[in-house]
């Protein structure tokens, strides 16, 4: 039942109790709570703190060790039916597969096939998202032809494809050259607004311009919740010059 006043939705895109997920053999998240709406929700950390690892768990690939897991009001566990989810999930991995000899269009309407997108929408789904991405002018190339930031926004367009209420990318702006990347924040803002989109980045401009709240990953637990305002807080004075209050307050929840 949901309290008076509370304006939330029955079903929040992802909530998560004492989540664990392993990576192999090792608990590489250990016990996470979420509870993400809309908004673009940056995960960040140091190598191998457990953001891939996170992430996985969210886009169904690897079920939960320990723990609850609930996407889109449904709940994810080992053996569970999770195509109703998937469906509903855009998921970009860091690092994907792709047929070299598909072009960028035929790429991204095969992804909206295996999402079971209608077969009469899949043409003009595709092409939104070809436009969404910035690649209109390669939408007929071959993969094979394309740089790695193009096929990163390749990856990009397959997980929009359908326009999903939940978007799990795992750095999306990886690779990416930096005017593309600013085009690229700011879609991933506008998606903020309707969709729960869920980023992992070692790219501390993504955080100031793109995510409207975070989480900081040590070692498989959250050591910072909150927004990008609240990081910059944590910065201790004495400024260098060099690097932005985000880097210093990131590097303050970590001390
Ligand atoms: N297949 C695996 N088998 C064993 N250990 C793994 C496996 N994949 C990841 N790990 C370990 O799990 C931990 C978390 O890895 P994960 O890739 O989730 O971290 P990350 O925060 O995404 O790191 P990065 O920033 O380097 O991408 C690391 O200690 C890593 O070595």
């Amino acid at each position: 039942m949901r309290a008076i006043g509370d304006d939330r939705p029955a079903a929040w895109p992802i909530r998560a109790e004492g989540l664990s997920v392993r990576a192999g053999r090792r608990l590489a998240v250990d016990g996470v709570d979420l509870d993400l709406g809309p908004g673009v929700h940056g995960v960040l950390g140091p190598n191998g703190a457990g953001k891939t690892t996170l992430l996985r768990a969210l886009a169904t690939v690897t079920p939960p060790a320990a723990g609850t897991l609930e996407l889109t009001g449904q709940p994810v566990h080992a053996g569970g039916d999770l195509r109703e989810i998937r469906r509903r999930l855009g998921y970009l991995p860091q690092t994907f597969g792709y047929y070299r000899r598909f072009t960028v269009r035929e790429f991204v309407e095969y992804l909206a096939w295996l999402k079971e997108l209608p077969a009469h929408d899949i043409p003009a789904a595709a092409q939104r998202a070809i436009d969404q991405c910035g690649l209109t002018d390669r939408a007929d190339e071959k993969l094979r032809t394309l740089s790695g930031g193009m096929i990163r926004r390749v990856g990009l367009a397959q997980a929009l494809v359908g326009d999903p209420g939940l978007l799990i990318l795992d750095e999306p702006t990886s690779g990416v050259d930096p005017g593309n990347r600013q085009e690229l924040r700011t879609l991933l803002r506008g998606l903020g607004r309707t969709a729960c989109v869920v980023i992992a980045t070692h790219v501390i401009e993504d955080v100031a311009a793109a995510c409207t709240g975070l989480i900081v990953l040590r070692e498989g637990r959250v050591a910072f919740r909150g927004t990008p305002a609240e990081l910059a807080a944590r910065a201790e004075p004495g400024d260098d010059g060099m690097t932005s209050t985000y880097e210093r307050g990131y590097a303050e929840v970590l001390r």
